[in-house]
């Protein structure tokens, strides 16, 4: 890898690559308040986000006990007789259960592709009834749509509390994005004191490693800020490196692979990159993923951040809402999403197709 090194990146040793790649960034001392510990991860995850897009997360403080807990709630959940997974079948809110794609996603790169392999189960933050948002129909912000608790007991009160701990660390974590872009340490709280968060819990069925047209999940970047997928024992995610080879990410014990997304690429002005990635499930059993999506609230203006622009190096895409830029890309990426009334390319894109790497 050629890094790409920004001035303040160059004092601090590059931090150790896994695979050879993808940079292992241990927060321990960060979130212990250890002094100096937050500028040195802050400096590693510039060097990740400017040279691959992807890192490995280690010391991060979430109990191994509640990260099997989710995996085992992902078996459970797939696991139920169809019919009950119909019955909380995903709406216009990405919210629910989505069965195994017939047709490739609705945006047009992907037209003649095969569908990805998947059947996935949608989690947002959770409200209660008489919550504004669900009371106004507000896009994203519905009620989640839960199993019978008799169906499969016990299964909302521990995703809830995987859900929570991911979402307080991320929270922590944006800290240090802040410094990572030479931005205020408190750059980031205000839009992600209640973040929007997704919860995805995905089931693969094995796929024959013979036919190389068909995907676990087809190559994509994420659309948000921040992904956290936790250690697991089936591997399968393989890593678009920006020189364009195809990495298979190794597992790491107890450490989360992050990603970045479009949202943080363009927040950043194309500084930080939002990297391809797919998954191919050749290991002959079920693979199951609980992908955590952590973005600002859908109010956020994301506008080119401060320390990303100059005269030199002006903003390459207008401001955009949080919500209409979810709402855009969620009608493009899903099938059923393809017929809600969504902001349009010209208004959200300008000229990202140029640019973006993204291939599904
Ligand atoms: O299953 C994985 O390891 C990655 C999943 C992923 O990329 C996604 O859900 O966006
Ligand atoms: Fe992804």
């Amino acid at each position: 890898m050629q890094p790409r090194t920004s001035e303040a990146t160059a004092s601090v040793a590059p931090p150790t690559l896994i695979g050879g790649e993808i940079p292992l960034i241990d927060v321990s001392g960060f979130l212990a308040g250890t002094p100096g510990a937050a500028e040195r991860a802050a400096a590693e995850l510039r060097f990740a986000f400017e040279n691959v897009g992807f890192y490995y997360l280690a010391g991060h403080g979430v109990p191994q006990a509640l990260i099997d807990l989710a995996y085992a709630e992902a078996a459970r959940f797939h696991a139920l007789p169809l019919d009950k997974k119909l019955a909380v079948k995903v709406d216009e809110h990405n919210i629910g259960y989505m069965p195994i794609a017939q047709k490739p996603p609705p945006n047009a790169a992907a037209q003649g592709k095969k569908p990805s392999q998947n059947e996935a189960y949608f989690l947002r933050r959770e409200k209660a009834p008489d919550h504004p948002d669900v009371v106004a129909n507000r896009r994203f912000h519905a009620m989640n749509k839960w199993p019978d608790e008799a169906t499969i007991p016990g299964f909302r009160a521990n995703m809830l509390a995987y859900m929570g701990a991911i979402e307080g660390l991320c929270r922590k974590l944006v800290r240090l994005y802040a410094l990572s872009l030479d931005l205020p340490e408190t750059f980031f709280d205000a839009c992600f004191a209640e973040p929007h968060v997704i919860q995805r819990m995905s089931r693969y069925p094995a796929i024959d490693g013979a036919d190389d047209t068909v995907n676990s999940l087809v190559a994509h970047t994420d659309s948000g800020f921040m992904t956290l997928l936790p250690p697991n024992k089936v591997q399968g995610l393989e890593i678009n490196l920006p020189d364009g080879r195809w990495l298979e990410a190794p597992g790491v014990p107890d450490a989360f692979v992050v990603n970045g997304g479009d949202i943080l690429h363009r927040w950043t002005n194309e500084r930080f990159l939002s990297t391809p990635h797919r998954v191919r499930n050749f290991s002959g059993q079920l693979r199951y993923a609980v992908p955590f999506f952590c973005d600002p609230n859908h109010d956020t203006i994301i506008e080119c951040v401060p320390s990303c622009q100059s005269a030199d190096a002006p903003a390459k895409y207008p401001p955009i809402k949080m919500g209409d830029y979810a709402l855009w890309f969620a009608a493009q990426r899903y099938e059923h999403m393809a017929k809600v009334q969504a902001p349009s390319e010209a208004e959200i894109a300008p000229g990202a197709r140029a640019t973006s790497r993204w291939q599904s």
